[in-house]
């Protein structure tokens, strides 16, 4: 199978082109093919590597009303994203080969994107117990990661970071230290105070990721820090960085658009870690222009309708991304002028793969034909009700944006195309 993808502007190594490139099977090529099967007009479309996400909750095994395997690779191709790496708070949590099998099946079986999984640090995805099987799960678990716990002892940490270091692999840290959370659902801020809510403070996420920073230093592990939200992180990681420690980190769109002056009270507006001051806001966004963090995932995280309807003291923690992210990061980043179009898809495209040896990147002869097409005209409202995903929760609901993923390609093969 041949198609002409005709005259996008394409991402190089060196930037946009404007170009012809052919999908050869599952292959890109920009020799020029006298015959074709098919012809894309990509005129006014930019043609980049897929997103790739670090960070989402797809809930299978265990949560299926939630979201599904194919329910979240469908939300996932519409959002541009041709690579997921989904987190182990599931049921069976893939603590062992045998539990992760049961959600490699599924994935086998229904997903339209390329799903990579992670195992869990600990055998009951607490923080707490005894390590999982990681040396048998590590040929099939993109890293280790008990997110949505922190690991809660140094010790236990230590012990994870030897045995990733082992094996070659990552350790990717929810951190949350769970003796400073005092039953908080909300940033401890001006919001939380006026309001009479319970906060989290910004040193439940900071103190455990300077614990982690030493072990890293003491280990020489590669550690990965989970949505970082709060200016704190941001200065311990920079630092670790000039120190030539292994680290790298996200954060999610959220956090660099919104913060606690934006909170209302509805359940939409509850994630964890929480949206944070307006301090902690531009701190991520500095951190992102400079690199300190390496990408943005969004931490997709589906919740059912009745689980977001109980205000901000009582709904879950998690709001879906997948859909949302480049629109909203094109609108609030890109044409306010934060942050360039090129760096935007480094930090959505490029250097998550790069950090997790995860296939593609810049688009090239040769390159896998893991593609996603953009089309920066298009706007219109965020609506949750034409979501593919089965979560619907999202703060940006109503929001004009613009900045839309138009077809998405994985393997050569296209997995979404926009009606
Ligand atoms: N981010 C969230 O608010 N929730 C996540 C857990 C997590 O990412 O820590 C979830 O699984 O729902
Ligand atoms: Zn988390
Ligand atoms: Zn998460």
């Amino acid at each position: 199978m041949k198609t002409l993808l005709k005259n996008g502007h394409i991402f190089t190594e060196k930037g946009f082109e404007k170009r012809d490139v052919f999908v050869v099977d599952d292959r890109l090529s920009f020799s020029d093919f006298s015959t074709y099967d098919e012809s894309i007009d990509c005129d006014s479309f930019l043609l980049i590597p897929g997103f790739t996400d670090v960070h989402v909750h797809f809930r299978e095994p265990g949560f299926f009303y939630k979201e599904t395997i194919k329910t979240g690779t469908q939300a996932a191709a519409r959002g541009g994203y041709t690579a997921v790496c989904t987190m182990p708070n599931l049921d069976p949590a893939p603590s062992s080969l045998e539990a992760l099998e049961k959600q490699l099946e599924i994935i086998r079986r229904d997903a339209v994107v390329k799903v990579y999984p992670y195992g869990t640090i600990t055998k009951e995805q607490n923080g707490r117990s005894e390590l999982s099987d990681m040396e048998a799960m590590k040929d099939f678990v993109i890293a280790y990661s008990d997110d949505g716990k922190g690991v809660q002892t140094a010790e236990r940490m230590e012990e994870a970071m030897r045995k990733a270091k082992a094996l070659g692999k990552i350790i990717v840290a929810h951190c949350e230290d769970e003796s400073l959370l005092e039953g908080g659902y909300i940033h401890k801020g001006a919001y939380a105070a006026a309001h009479g809510h319970k906060g989290i403070c910004s040193e439940s996420e900071w103190k455990q990721v300077e614990r982690d920073l030493d072990l890293c230093k003491k280990t020489g592990a590669r550690y990965h820090v989970c949505h970082i939200s709060t200016k704190e992180t941001v200065a311990l990681v920079r630092q670790a960085k000039e120190d030539g420690l292994p680290v790298t980190c996200e954060t999610a769109p959220h956090y660099l658009i919104l913060c606690e002056d934006d909170l209302r009270e509805d359940g939409r507006f509850k994630m964890n870690p929480p949206l944070r001051s307006s301090a902690d806001k531009a701190a991520l966004i500095e951190g992102i222009q400079d690199g300190t963090i390496d990408m943005i995932a969004t931490d997709h995280a589906p919740h059912s309708e009745e689980e977001k309807s109980r205000g901000l003291a009582d709904s879950a923690f998690g709001i879906v991304g997948l859909e949302t992210a480049f629109p909203v990061l094109y609108t609030f980043l890109v044409k306010k002028g934060i942050l360039s179009l090129e760096t935007l898809i480094e930090r959505m495209a490029i250097a998550p793969r790069r950090v997790f040896g995860i296939e593609g990147g810049y688009l090239k002869e040769g390159q896998i034909a893991d593609l996603a097409v953009l089309d920066l005209k298009a706007s219109g409202n965020v609506q949750p009700d034409r979501f593919l995903s089965k979560g619907r929760s999202t703060p940006f609901a109503g929001l004009e944006v613009q900045g839309e993923n138009v077809m998405t390609f994985v393997n050569g093969k296209q997995v979404y195309s926009r009606r």
